[in-house]
Formats: structure tokens, C-alpha cells, sequence
């Protein structure tokens, strides 16, 4: 059993591979081994989640998530605890495997009823996993809003019922975000709907349990890459070793954000840091920041340059696009300067073109900004972050970022999609997508690949948020691009 951390590399399987797993170790492995297994794990966890529980509710529901359920009881009946199964199915339909259970479940004397406990310390979610079809209604849909709603912990088994283990979706008025405590044990495979969309909430911490299987392969859909490498500095390097930056933004009253991606860079190695602004009457200099060097936007010369483009930039931006996406060595756009390309088709053109040629660059949409790149909606991103940035990706021939709980990064056909899983809840405030562009840029400028360039920025603008000390000031977008709590 391992816990994912941000830390972890790993490949992550869809539904349908992790059947074909499924099938593969079942048909390898003497009856009910799988389960077995599956239920002692769950039930390790649990134990080690309510050391001390009274009562833990089970809630099992009519396939083999159920059975999963089943088999926890009754590891958790043997030693010593007192689960309460309540199970939502018909017995005479259950899979071969999940009757089994039921049966030891009750050869080991677990109470079952026909309703939720009135008080438990744990709740073991085994309604659905990734047999869901459709949204959970009647008695299910009250169970699970019982366990969001008590403030104990719960533990979900394989997936939180209800969750698109493909797309990390709910359905809808399945809230199950909120609860105080959310663990998810999965089996098998890392499915990536547990760490995108509205998969994170869902799932909490997740753990993950190959049942002794890690010998079955399959094709993955994505993977969690862990912490990108260092790059150290030589001794004999110089400020030209690392790059020019400069940012392309800041029209009339957004000159803040801006200076925040050149702050960014800066921080994240850039060797020099122009900051070109769309606002003619903005400041000769910034003296919080004498370091970065303040020019017009209109007369700086890109060719050589990593471009960051967008921030702050308003409708002024789109004047400078051509040029931009024409002559900056590399590119990362972001914010207006996508929307920009969204409503003009001669800008498609040129940056598919751009990206056609292999000149390195990345685009930061928000979901917002993608659905209007793709022309869709954002409920239909949302609906599929990684199909989503996947086509992106393929129309300009660029590095997509695409932002939000599980921030996605695709990049050409043949390179897996990364999900991202540092970062958290205080990146959810003004300039922080400022401050990403302009890191991702740092690295672009020290020629790194697009695609390894963009990881490793995520990476990091996340870990900073997540190790940000608690006793510290709250973490703003300029204390980010800084790297210090001050
Ligand atoms: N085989 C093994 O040994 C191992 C199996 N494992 C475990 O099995 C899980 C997959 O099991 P599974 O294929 O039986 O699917 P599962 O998620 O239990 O649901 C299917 C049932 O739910 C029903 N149903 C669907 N939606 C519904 C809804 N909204 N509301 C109500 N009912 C709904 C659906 O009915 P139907 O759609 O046919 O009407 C069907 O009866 C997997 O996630 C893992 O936990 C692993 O531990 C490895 C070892
Ligand atoms: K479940």
C-alpha cells in the first residue's frame, strides 16, 4: 500500500484498462484472491484511520465495490472492531466474488441493517466504484449525503461512489467535497479522475494497492510525474546563460500583473527580465523591483527572447500578437492574449503555424479561456480536463497548461499528459496565474523543452503554496513570484 504524494511518479489507467487488469489478474489468481486482498487493504486503512472506532459503517452497494465492503467487514469483525453493514443490492444479483464476501462477512458476525448507524467514527464508502453508470439516487444519494454531512472520516473504496473515475466529474447534487476527513483507497490501477476536476475533493488522500498484481500492464492515459529535477548551476555561468525574458502586458491600470510575471521570472533564473507594458504613461521603473527593466512594449525586439504574453495585457495586446507569435524564440501565452486568439482566426492560424515549425510554446488557459479557444463550453472542458488539453494541444501544436484542481499539462501526441498535484487552495486568489506564466518563462529561457519547462513550473508555483509556513503571512501572488513568505 503507498500514499500519493506530490511526490510520486506513477502512470494512470483509465477504466477500461484497469478492466483488462482486472481480468487479466483474476484469471491468473486462485477465486475471490482479488477481493481478498482488497478488503484486508481497505480494512488496514481503516484501522489505521479510527484506531480507537466504536462503530464504523459500511455502506455497500450492488456489485463488487459492494463485495470490497463486505470483505472489509469482516477483516474488521475479526480483529476486534464493530462494523455496521448497511448494503443496498439484491442478494440473489450480486457477482460471484461480492457473495462470497457477503457470506464471510457474515460467518465473521458483522451486524447488518437496514439503516445507517446513528453514530460511527468511520464511514467506508462501498456503494459504487468503477462500475458506476449513472447518478446515485434515492436511498444511495441520502447515504452519501449522510456521510458528507456527519464531519466523521470517511474512507472510499477504489473511487468515491459516483465519481467519473475517467474525468474526476460528479454528477450532479452529488456534493462530496466537504467532508472533514476524505481517504481513498484504490486497487489496481491510479485512475486519473482522482486527481483532476472535482476528483481531488472527492478522494482526499489516496492511497493506492496493486494487490500483488503490479505484474499485469497496460496502456496508460496520463501519469503523475513527481518532483521535476533539479538543474544546478555551473560555477563559470553568466546572466546570459539563463535567458532573456520578456513580458508583453500591462495595458492601462493592469500593470501590476505584469510586473508580477517579470517578478516570477526573476525569482524563478531568468537572466534578465524585460517588462514590456502596454500602458504608455506607466512607470520608467519599478523601485520595489530596480531589477526588472521597464520598457515599451512597442519597441522591444523578441527575436532571442522567451515572450510571456497576455498578463494584464487587456485588448491592447492583441495589436502586438502577430509580431510576438512571429519573431519571441519562445512563447507562453496566457490570459488575454488567449482570448485574443480566440476571436481571431488569422492569430489561430499563425500560432498553429508557430507551433507547426517546433518554436517552443506553451499556452495557460483557465477553463474559461480553453472553451473559448476550443468553442465550447466550460462545463464541456470541466467534463473532461484531460480530453480537453489533450485537444488543445493536437490544434495548436503547442504545450497546454490547462489550469484548475489538477492542472493538466499535454503537449504532442506521443508525450503523456502530466496531472499536477502540488498546490492547493490559497493559489485561488488574484495574480497567481500571472505569477505561473512567468515562471514557466524562466524556464523556457534556460532552455529547457516546452513540455519539461511547463511541468517543472507547475510543479513548483504548487509546492511553494503547499509548504508555505503556517505561522507566515498569507501567501499573495507577489510573495509567491518571490518564493517568500514576507
Ligand atoms: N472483481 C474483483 O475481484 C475485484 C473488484 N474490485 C472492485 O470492484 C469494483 C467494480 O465492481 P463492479 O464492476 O461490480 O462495479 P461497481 O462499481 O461495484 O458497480 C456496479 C453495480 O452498481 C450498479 N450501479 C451502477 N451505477 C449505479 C447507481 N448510480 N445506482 C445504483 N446502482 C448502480 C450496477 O447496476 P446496473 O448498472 O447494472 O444496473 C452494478 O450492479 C471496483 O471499483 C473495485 O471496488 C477490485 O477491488 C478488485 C477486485
Ligand atoms: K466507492
Amino acid at each position: 500500500m503507498q500514499r500519493i504524494t506530490s511526490a510520486t511518479a506513477a502512470e494512470l489507467f483509465d477504466i477500461a484498462a484497469t478492466r483488462r487488469i482486472e481480468h487479466a489478474a483474476a484469471a491468473a489468481l486462485p477465486a475471490h484472491t482479488l477481493m481478498r486482498r482488497a478488503g484486508l487493504a481497505v480494512a488496514r486503512l481503516a484501522m489505521a484511520i479510527a484506531p480507537h472506532a466504536r462503530t464504523i459503517w459500511v455502506a455497500c452497494g450492488p456489485g463488487n465495490n459492494g463485495g470490497d465492503g463486505f470483505e472489509a467487514a469482516a477483516q474488521l469483525r475479526h480483529r476486534g472492531f464493530f462494523p455496521a453493514v448497511t448494503f443496498l443490492g439484491d442478494e440473489s444479483r450480486l457477482p460471484p466474488d461480492a457473495k462470497a464476501s457477503l457470506q464471510r462477512a457474515r460467518d465473521a458476525g458483522v451486524t447488518f441493517a437496514l439503516t445507517p448507524p446513528s453514530a460511527y467514527e468511520l464511514a467506508i464508502d462501498a456503494l459504487l466504484g468503477i462500475g458506476s453508470t449513472r447518478p446515485p439516487e434515492g436511498t444511495m444519494a441520502e447515504w452519501l449525503a449522510k456521510m458528507h454531512a456527519s464531519g466523521q472520516p470517511v474512507l472510499c473504496v477504489d473511487v468515491p461512489s459516483g465519481l467519473n473515475a475517467d474525468t474526476g466529474t460528479l454528477p450532479r447534487g452529488i456534493d462530496q467535497t466537504q467532508a472533514s476527513a476524505r481517504t481513498c483507497i484504490t486497487f489496481l490501477s491510479l485512475k486519473p479522475g482522482l486527481f483532476t476536476a472535482q476528483g481531488r475533493d472527492a478522494a482526499g488522500t489516496v492511497w493506492f494497492d496493486d494487490l500483488g498484481c503490479s505484474a499485469f500492464k497496460d496502456q496508460p492515459v496520463a501519469r503523475i510525474a513527481g518532483e521535476p529535477d533539479a538543474h544546478p548551476r555551473t560555477h563559470a555561468s553568466h546572466k546570459g546563460s539563463y535567458g532573456d525574458v520578456a513580458v508583453i502586458g500591462g495595458a492601462s491600470g493592469m500593470a501590476g500583473a505584469a510586473l508580477l510575471a517579470g517578478s516570477a521570472a526573476l525569482h524563478g533564473g531568468a537572466g534578465r527580465v524585460f517588462v514590456g507594458l502596454l500602458d504608455p504613461s506607466a512607470a520608467p521603473v519599478d523601485t520595489a523591483q530596480p531589477e526588472l527593466m521597464l520598457r515599451d512594449a512597442r519597441t522591444l525586439d523578441l527575436s532571442g527572447m522567451t515572450a510571456v504574453c497576455g498578463c494584464g495585457g487587456g485588448e491592447a495586446v492583441q495589436e502586438l500578437l502577430p509580431r510576438v507569435l512571429s519573431t519571441a524564440a519562445a512563447l507562453v501565452l496566457d490570459a488575454d492574449a488567449l482570448n485574443a486568439i480566440a476571436t481571431d482566426g488569422a492569430l489561430q492560424a499563425q500560432l498553429t503555424s508557430r507551433g507547426k515549425s517546433g518554436s517552443p510554446t506553451v499556452i495557460t488557459p483557465h477553463p474559461l479561456e480553453a472553451a473559448r479557444l476550443l468553442g465550447c463550453t466550460v462545463g464541456d472542458v470541466q467534463a473532461d480536463r484531460l480530453a480537453a488539453a489533450r485537444q488543445l494541444a493536437a490544434r495548436f501544436g503547442v504545450v497546454v497548461v490547462l489550469k484548475g484542481s489538477g492542472t493538466v499539462i499535454a503537449g504532442a501526441a506521443e508525450t503523456l499528459p502530466v496531472i499536477n498535484l502540488t498546490g492547493n487552495a490559497s493559489l485561488a486568489t488574484a495574480g497567481t496565474g500571472d505569477v505561473l506564466a512567468g515562471m514557466i518563462g524562466a524556464a523556457l529561457a534556460m532552455r529547457q523543452p516546452a513540455f519539461e519547462a511547463a511541468r517543472k513550473a507547475v510543479w513548483q508555483h504548487g509546492h511553494i503554496a503547499d509548504t508555505w509556513p503556517a505561522d507566515a503571512a498569507p501567501l499573495t501572488a507577489g510573495t509567491l513570484a518571490r518564493r517568500t513568505p514576507a
